[in-house]
């Protein structure tokens, strides 16, 4: 076994590690990246770019079949499946081979190759090859699909966002468990490309709406979307045939009702556990709780008591990618600092901002909506908005969320395109504005972003 000492160690070349490892080499730190493969980051492969790519081809149909109400004919809209998954993987292949290109300007023996696994609070063992000492390490295993026990045992009639982008054909029907930001991009993008789909999740929201009205409205559109089951659990499945048959209970008042039906495939999108058991963490003094996930600070990314980083999906607080680039550049400067005898640094987070690349697209910025937190609400409805309306798509609506001082705290959002209002209303928040600041600002019109004049005139009204 190969023996290597360094500064600082680097566990997986995904978003978050790269940029620890440049972080830490600009630094001046002896780093070294390992990764166990296929590397080229989940961003790129199998997470961000093939599902925006899967949603682009969806929305093409989508506009096409759409096109009538213009007045415009397009003539019958045809799928061909095999060419849709193609182009998919041949630009989603460009995107990790241009990841693998950013890397070849790092030294080629700062990498290593491998799984690593802690032997003891600051050695890892890299494969069966190198054993690593370091005086610092980042951890950044990224995060993996889970499975529930029902879809045990199916082989590969059940599929995860690790084998849906490998498909050579669209099913038939599909399955979806789970309503959250993987379940609602892929089954909707599934559905406009001709896939019968039918979702299924045991809580009553979607996207990671907590808003009420917002979460009214989303279950009502997305119900005309795909076939719809909020407040159902699936509890068997069984092979039948080259597909699967499913039974579901619906829990008391859901909109669902228990039954049971066949589909050719199921995808599993029941949430993304952080990749931190079989790696030794229990040798290395971190604090773990029952999932095994080390405790650390929000700030620093320093699990409590020991000389770890544990950034992006590893730490499960942020699992989005801008968060996963940032978290590894702070965790990779920070361990370069402790390698070098100085102090950690403890960044200011930025402002919570996640969307959901459905249509309507679903934003979340700050906490969100909180019941129990005495905000002030400010709301706009797209379905009067004149822009929504000029573009046929006024469907959902904005709520913004002030302190009563005035001071604005977040925003949830279902609407066309708020993918960019959501971003304004997340650098108000982050730069400290108050619902009067904010609402001096330009609005143009006709655009979206006059939902927020509408939605911030409101907050102002209610201050008297
Ligand atoms: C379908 C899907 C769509 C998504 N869409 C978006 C989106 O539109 N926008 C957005 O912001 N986010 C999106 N995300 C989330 C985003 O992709 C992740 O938050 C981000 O990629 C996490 O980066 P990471 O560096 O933490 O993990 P990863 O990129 O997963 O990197 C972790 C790396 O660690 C390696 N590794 C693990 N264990 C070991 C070990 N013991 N030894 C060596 N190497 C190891 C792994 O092989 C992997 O390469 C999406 C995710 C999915 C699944
Ligand atoms: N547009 C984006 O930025 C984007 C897109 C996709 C994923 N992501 C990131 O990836 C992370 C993981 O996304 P996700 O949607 O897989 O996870 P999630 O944890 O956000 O949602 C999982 C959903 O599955 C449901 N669920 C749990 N157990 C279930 C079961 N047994 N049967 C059916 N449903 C079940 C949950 O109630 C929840 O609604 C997200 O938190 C997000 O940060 C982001």
């Amino acid at each position: 076994m190969r023996e290597i000492v360094c500064d600082v160690a680097i566990i997986g070349a995904g978003t978050a590690g790269i940029a620890a490892h440049r972080a830490a080499l600009k630094e001046g730190a002896r780093s070294v990246l390992i990764e166990q493969g296929p590397g080229g980051t989940t961003c790129a492969r199998v997470g961000c770019m093939p599902s925006k790519l899967l949603i682009s081809a969806a929305e093409a149909a989508h506009v096409a079949r759409s096109a009538e109400g213009f007045g415009v004919r397009v003539g019958g809209v045809e799928i061909d499946g095999p060419a849709v998954l193609r182009r998919m993987r041949s630009l989603r292949d460009d995107f990790v081979a241009s990841v693998f290109e950013g890397l070849d300007d790092l030294p080629a023996e700062s990498r290593l190759t491998g799984r690593a696994v802690f032997e003891g609070p600051d050695c890892l063992r890299v494969g069966d090859h190198t054993r690593l000492r370091f005086k610092a390490a980042v951890l950044a295993t990224g995060s993996s699909p889970s499975v529930p026990e029902p879809l045990h045992d199916l082989g590969e009639r059940v599929l995860t966002t690790d084998t849906v982008f490998e498909i050579e054909a669209l099913p038939e029907s599909l399955a979806v468990l789970g309503a959250g930001p993987v379940g609602l991009e892929l089954a909707q993008a599934m559905a406009r490309l001709g896939v019968r789909v039918s979702v299924f999740d045991p809580g009553d929201s979607l996207g990671g709406l907590k808003d009420p009205d917002l979460t009214a409205a989303a279950r009502e559109i997305f119900s005309g979307a795909f076939d719809l089951h909020l407040g159902a659990e699936v509890e068997s499945g069984a092979a039948e045939g080259d597909g699967v048959h499913l039974t579901w209970s619906a829990k008391e008042g859901a909109d669902s009702t228990s039954g049971s039906g066949r589909f050719a495939r199921v995808l599993s999108a029941a949430g993304r556990p952080p990749n931190v058991r079989g790696i030794g963490l229990e040798r290395t003094g971190a604090q773990l709780d029952e999932r095994g996930s080390p405790a650390f600070d929000a700030r620093s990314l320093q699990c409590e008591g020991t000389a770890l980083f544990i950034a992006g999906d590893a730490n499960a607080d942020r699992p989005i990618l801008h968060e996963a680039s940032r978290q590894g550049k702070i965790a990779g400067r920070n361990a370069a600092r402790l390698a070098a005898g100085a102090g950690v640094e403890r960044p200011e987070r930025w402002v919570m901002l996640a969307m959901v690349f459905s249509d309507p697209q679903i934003a979340v910025v700050g906490g969100g909506f909180d019941e129990d937190a005495g905000h002030r609400v400010g709301g706009a409805d797209f379905c009067d908005q004149g822009r929504a309306r000029a573009m046929d798509r006024a469907q959902g609506g904005l709520r913004l969320y002030a302190e009563p001082g005035g001071r604005l705290v977040g925003a949830e959002m279902i609407g066309p395109e708020v993918e960019h209002l959501a971003h304004l209303v997340a650098y108000a928040v982050q730069d400290g504005l108050d619902v009067a600041a904010f609402r001096d600002r330009p609005f143009y019109h006709p655009t979206l972003e006059e939902a927020l004049d509408t939605a911030l005139g409101q907050l102002m009204d209610r201050d008297g």
